[in-house]
């Protein structure tokens, strides 16, 4: 059962937190527990996303590529969250497109 979806929305809401991980946790509105989730996401968690699954005890998530940001994936899985990296070329070329058409914008959602 799908429990929410979220996107990245940082420039729609004016929202510098508002990854996609963010966004999606956001919908889903207060759950009692997250053991029994799994979050998917296009690209590798940042240090902010990967600390909110932290804090929710997510305990798995699967990412379309980690070839174009590594993110931190070694934070997640040190902390005992299983990660799945998916290596899906549909997902690298989705980021590698927005990331060289929107470079300033690609910086900054990543804090660069
Ligand atoms: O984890 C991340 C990193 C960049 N952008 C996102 O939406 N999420």
């Amino acid at each position: 059962m799908v429990i929410a979806s979220g996107h990245n929305e940082r420039v729609q809401n004016a929202d510098p937190i508002a990854h996609g991980e963010m966004s999606a946790l956001r919908a889903a509105g207060r759950q009692k527990s997250y053991r029994d989730t799994t979050l998917y996401t296009t690209l590798a968690p940042c240090a902010m996303c990967a600390g909110t699954i932290v804090q929710f005890k997510i305990p798995r998530v699967v990412v379309g590529e980690a070839r174009t940001f590594d993110g931190e994936l070694e934070l997640l899985r040190t902390r005992g969250v299983e990660a799945v990296v998916l290596d899906d070329q549909r997902s690298v070329d989705m980021m590698r497109t927005f990331q060289s058409d929107n470079p300033d914008l690609w910086a900054e959602d990543i804090a660069e």
